[in-house]
């Protein structure tokens, strides 16, 4: 499957615009807006105090140490986390309003499919939910490079593979914003690099994606980072400025730098 199949495969609609990005309405406006957003799960205050704004069409990069907050944070952007204070709003609704059910797609770091099923009835399952088509699903089916593939059942297939049914079965509603979580986890090196091309084409065609890890490598294939720890957002920067801020092109050492200056400065 090559990126352009996957463009093509946003590209083309029937009923709503697949190449967001030419969208007027949404040209030029954030896609996601957080204004003083507090979010706590049980007694604990998980995310504390955030702001930030991501822009339609492009790669965001959500980074930072395991058990910073990011999933909570994708969970509160998605609709599915209660907000303690603060809000979140997507394309201009907020959070989780049902208007968006349609327009917004989240891929869990576990992959949510059916293991009983085959790849195409669980992406045919996915999309009935958003009127899609039998071309839909062969679409997004490829969009994943998964056409081989399409008639396995999905218990029988790697956990790579498992993840990218995952992500077909977001992809076959064409959602105005993806989020996912840590998806490039557990994918070799070509695999990963194959799914970083597919989304720089996806946020081509219009498509704006959130995308967590935890690997500050990964933070070069996206135009803007959201730095995360211990619920505090450190920057909201691009690779560039990150390297230069934090004094390192190796990203990694430059967020540690970050955090030491972060930590210096309390
Ligand atoms: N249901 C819950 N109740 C209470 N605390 C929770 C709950 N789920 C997660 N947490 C805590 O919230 C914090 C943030 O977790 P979260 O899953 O958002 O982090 P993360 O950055 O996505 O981590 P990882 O990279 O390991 O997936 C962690 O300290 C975690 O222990």
């Amino acid at each position: 499957m090559s990126p352009e199949v996957l463009v093509s495969h946003l590209a083309r609609d029937k009923t709503k615009p697949r190449g967001h990005a030419a969208s007027p309405a949404t040209a030029g406006t954030a896609a996601v807006e957080a204004v003083a957003l507090h979010i706590s799960r049980g007694r604990t205050r998980i995310l504390r105090g955030l702001d930030f704004s991501i822009g339609n069409g492009r790669i965001t990069g959500l980074l930072g140490p395991s058990g910073s907050g990011k999933t909570t944070l994708m969970r509160g952007i998605v609709g599915v986390q209660k907000i303690t204070s603060g809000s979140i709003s997507v394309l201009g609704q907020p959070a989780g309003a049902p208007s968006l059910r349609h327009d917004v797609g989240y891929v869990t770091q576990s992959p949510s499919v059916y293991p009983d099923l085959s790849v195409e009835a669980n992406v045919r399952y996915f999309g009935a939910m958003h009127g899609a088509t039998a071309a839909d699903t062969a679409e997004a089916i490829a969009a994943v490079g998964l056409e081989e593939f399409a008639r396995q059942k999905t218990a029988d297939l790697s956990g790579g593979q498992s993840s990218r049914v995952s992500l077909a079965c977001a992809l076959v509603s064409r959602p105005k914003l993806l989020v996912l979580d840590e998806p490039t986890v557990g994918l070799d090196p070509v695999l990963r690099a194959e799914l970083w091309e597919r989304f720089a084409a996806m946020a081509e065609a219009g498509t704006t994606l959130l995308v967590s890890s935890h690997v500050m490598e990964e933070a070069s294939h996206c135009s803007s980072l959201l730095l995360l720890r211990d619920g505090l957002l450190l920057a909201q920067l691009s690779p560039a400025e990150l390297a230069e801020r934090g004094r390192s092109n190796d990203l990694e050492r430059a967020f540690l730098h970050i955090i030491q200056e972060g930590l210096a400065a309390q």
